[in-house]
């Protein structure tokens, strides 16, 4: 059974691909916090943005199959004949907790390109098209190879000088979100002056967020 908080079409708001047309599936729960406000002071991840508790989203639900779930989330793409290769995110919540090579398998099957945004510290299944590893304070990595490596900044825990010599084709800096505002304004400064310094990371803004499309 996969348990999915929500699942969306909209424009991939961050990192390498950002800007391009996804289906987007969360999946429920976290190996890195409850998703319980009052366990986030305690959690191995403290900063997250997203509710992934439940399967009440919009478009969310427990699917018995992999090919339920295919078929739920390949009718989220747009009929546009001619148009690019559909394409999936899988994210969460952390989605290597139910991702698995049958629910790939099936969307394969339907077209898609299949896409990733992990927190690293699971095995993942065979067939991801596009691994996107975003590490999380001392939490250790299982995944040190992908296609982009995508740090929340500034993190005490994970200073960025940590995960430059891993297999990655992409380094990003992101600024961590979240209130109070002055401390937003303090984590997109030092992350532009990350990026400037130490020109191997690029800037990632959560541009989904800035342009208000979910
Ligand atoms: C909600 S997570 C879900 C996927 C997976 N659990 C992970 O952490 O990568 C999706 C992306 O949002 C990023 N993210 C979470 N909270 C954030 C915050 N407060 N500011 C900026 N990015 C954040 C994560 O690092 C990750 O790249
Ligand atoms: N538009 C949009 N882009 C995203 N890229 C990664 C996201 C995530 O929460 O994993 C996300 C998200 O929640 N929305
Ligand atoms: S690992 Fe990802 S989903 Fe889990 S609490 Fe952290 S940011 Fe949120
Ligand atoms: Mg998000």
């Amino acid at each position: 059974m996969y348990h999915v908080k929500e699942a969306f079409y909209s424009l991939q708001g961050e990192g390498a691909r950002t800007g391009r047309a996804s289906v987007f599936c969360r999946f429920s729960g976290c190996n890195l916090w409850s998703g319980r406000e009052a366990d986030r002071a305690h959690a191995a991840c403290r900063f997250c943005d997203t509710d992934f508790v439940g399967t009440d989203g919009q478009h969310g639900g427990r699917f018995a199959t992999s090919e339920a779930l295919a078929t739920h989330l390949q009718a989220l793409w747009p009929e546009t004949p001619g148009a690019a290769a559909p394409y999936v995110v899988f994210t969460g919540g952390e989605p290597l907790l139910q991702l698995d090579a049958a629910l790939i398998d099936a969307l394969h099957a339907r077209g898609f390109e299949v896409a990733v945004e992990t927190n690293g510290t699971l095995p993942a299944p065979a067939g991801i098209d596009w691994l996107c590893v975003s590490p999380k304070g001392h939490s250790p990595l299982a995944l040190t190879a992908g296609d982009e490596l995508k740090l929340v900044h500034p993190q005490a825990d994970a200073p960025p000088d940590r995960f430059i010599g891993l297999a990655f084709r992409h380094f990003f800096l992101q600024p961590m979100d979240g209130a109070p505002a002055g401390e937003r304004v303090d984590h997109l400064a030092s992350t532009v002056a990350y990026c400037l310094a130490h020109p191997q990371w690029r800037l990632s803004l959560q541009t989904h967020k800035i342009a208000g499309i979910d």
